[in-house]
């Protein structure tokens, strides 16, 4: 095995998959407990008609035999008339019918085969967007959890083969049962040379299988990365800068370089199969001769009829293309079973942040407001610290601003008043209690949050808003004072098909707008809400000083009564805020208004006074 080539999971891990079948089964039946009924009949019913057909073609043969040599009437009509072939006649007719019923039985199958793929496949993605939307912030952002999402996720694209895997097995299983007994009928080592043959090609099938899921495991990482490469190479977003540096060979080699390590691979996996399963498979062909001879030698002896001859060779022949389907389906089966491990393994996360058992309500309306008690928080994976011994309070009715360089750790202060992350040193309480002791959905419901990240839907101006409520999306007279309030009103009047126009550049009728231009779209999102902390982090960098200001001004003015948080860089801006809160490295460095913070010398001073320079 070459070095870097993944050790296949162990055979017993591969068995051990089988062990997803009966929950997997579960799902399905979920699904559509009437279609799942409905396949299986129709299955089981098609299952039977192979050995039905080759058996009543056999009585006709040795019908036909019986009859030739009995010295019967010359004519077609002589036939009909004596009566002598009314047997003959029923039987034709019979295989007649069982060939019709075998065609619909087919189509039936694939009809509810297709519908019930489809109602599994709707069923799943539906637990899957539920069960991604009660985890936790910090797992979207572990790269191994993605992983493992993206895995699950693949299990539900398109249609999933194991469920059509699994019922054609079934199927055949019967079908094999059913030529079996015909054969042991007749001589019982003709199955077990048949299966003794058959053994060795199912063992291999199993191990390559086996190897296969393992590199695609290992490789899990690396396909992500392809498939992000693949992106931001072809997109809207990103198309502007592609061209500019002119990325795009770079991003190509990137891509050839991952891909062809995971093709390089494949082959290995690909050509030891090739050759070992080339020699697994013609044993069985042996197999099948020395059968096919015994049989000729018995109907040379006359101790089987033609007929006989007939069903054997046909049974054999089938029996052995059913048995190789069945092992192979069998394997692949398994190795389907494999990657559903990733499913259910992301079905089992659960989130470290949720609503206690008891949960408290969150007052309406607040009257102490929120508090930071020592705060420590490190984002998972970091040494450092993001905040540290922070104490603070944000008190009703006030609009505070939060100031800092980069990394400050602003914007982690805000992800832990909302619960995205809780603090791993000291506590953050709402009206004296921890903020874990309240309903978390609650909590969520009360603090409405415009982030400098904020997401540009490619829907509607007026959805587009509705977000910050998503509730009141029909409540046009709320999404308009909104966006009057955040000045969004005059983005959305220059519209041609005003709130109801398609914004972003994602669909063909979608309106691109300038990033100023979204961001009062955004920030009329949080006036949707009857949030009692509002919060601004930054969502207003594109807009001009002037605009920025007004934006803040107005901000001020209209959360009157609750509690307000600014973030942001300009210092004509935040000087506005009752009290700002001056932040270096993850600690408080000082508060008050803009007036005594400029009076006293320190870092507020020092950066205020380097803005200013730069509008002298
Ligand atoms: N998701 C994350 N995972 C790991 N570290 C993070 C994450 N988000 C932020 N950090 C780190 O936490 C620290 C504080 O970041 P934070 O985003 O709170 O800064 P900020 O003051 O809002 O900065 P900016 O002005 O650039 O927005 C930084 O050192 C940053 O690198």
């Amino acid at each position: 095995m070459p070095p870097d080539t993944p050790a296949g999971p162990s055979f017993s891990a591969r068995w051990a998959a089988l062990k997803n079948i009966p929950p997997f089964l579960a799902l399905v039946w979920r699904a559509s407990p009437a279609l799942t009924l409905a396949m299986v009949i129709l299955r089981l019913m098609r299952a039977l008609m192979p050995v039905a057909m080759l058996w009543v073609g056999k009585l006709i043969i040795d019908q036909v035999v019986a009859l030739s040599s009995s010295g019967g009437p010359e004519t077609l009509s002589g036939w009909w008339d004596s009566g002598l072939a009314d047997t003959l006649i029923w039987l034709v007719a019979i295989e007649l019918a069982l060939a019709v019923a075998q065609d619909v039985l087919g189509r039936l199958v694939s009809y509810t085969d297709a519908l019930l793929q489809e109602k599994l496949v709707i069923d799943i993605s539906i637990r899957l967007m539920d069960h991604a939307a009660g985890l936790d912030l910090a797992s979207f952002e572990d790269a191994a959890f993605q992983d493992r999402l993206d895995r699950a996720r693949r299990q539900t694209m398109g249609r999933i083969p194991l469920l059509n895997q699994l019922m054609q097995q079934l199927q055949d299983s019967v079908t094999v049962a059913s030529f079996a007994v015909g054969l042991i009928l007749y001589n019982p080592w003709l199955v077990v040379l048949l299966a003794l043959a058959l053994i060795p090609s199912l063992l291999g099938e199993m191990h390559f299988n086996a190897r296969t899921y393992a590199l695609n495991h290992a490789r899990a990482a690396d396909r992500r990365e392809r498939d992000y490469l693949r992106m931001i190479a072809a997109t809207a977003e990103t198309a502007k800068e592609v061209k500019i540096f002119g990325l795009s060979p770079w991003l190509r080699d990137r891509y050839l370089v991952l891909a062809r390590r995971f093709y390089v691979e494949n082959r290995v996996i690909q050509r030891r199969q090739l050759s070992v399963m080339a020699v697994l498979t013609a044993l069985g062909t042996l197999a099948y001769y020395a059968a096919f001879l015994w049989i000729i030698a018995r109907t040379l002896t006359g101790q089987l009829s033609l007929g006989d001859l007939t069903f054997l060779s046909g049974s054999f022949l089938r029996l052995r293309g059913l048995l190789e389907g069945l092992l192979a389906g069998f394997s692949g089966m398994a190795g389907q079973a494999m990657y559903l491990d990733d499913l259910f393994e992301f079905f089992t996360a659960v989130p470290a942040i949720a609503s206690p058992a008891d949960p408290l309500p969150v007052p309406r309306p607040i009257v102490q407001g929120f508090r930071f008690e020592n705060v420590g928080f490190r984002y998972p994976g970091r040494e450092d610290w993001a905040i540290r011994h922070m104490t603070l309070d944000l008190k009703v009715g006030e609009t505070v601003a939060l100031v800092g360089e980069n990394g400050a750790g602003k914007t982690t202060i805000v992800k832990l008043l909302a619960r995205l992350y809780d603090p791993d040193e000291g506590r953050i309480t709402l009206e004296g209690r921890d903020l874990r002791d309240y309903d978390l959905d609650e909590l969520r419901g009360t603090i409405g949050v415009i982030f400098q990240d904020f997401v540009r839907y490619a829907v509607t101006a007026a959805e587009n808003i509705a977000i910050g409520r998503i509730e009141a999306r029909d409540d046009r007279p709320r999404i308009i004072a909104s966006a009057e309030r955040a000045l969004a009103d005059q983005v959305i009047a220059k519209l041609p098909q005003g709130y109801d126009q398609m914004v972003g550049r994602r669909f063909a009728r979608g309106l691109d707008l300038s990033g100023g231009e979204w961001q009062k779209l955004a920030i009329a999102r949080a006036y949707m809400r009857d949030a009692q902390l509002l919060v601004l982090d930054e969502p207003t960098a594109a807009l001009d000083a002037r605009a920025e200001y007004e934006v803040f001004q107005r901000f001020k003015d209209l959360t009157a009564g609750r509690t307000a948080l600014l973030i942001s860089h300009r210092f004509s801006s935040v000087r506005m805020a009752d009290r700002i809160i001056v932040l270096e490295a993850g600690r408080v460095q000082d508060q008050g208004t803009h007036a005594e913070l400029v009076a006293r010398p320190g870092r507020y001073r020092e950066l205020f006074e380097l803005q200013a320079q730069g509008y002298r």
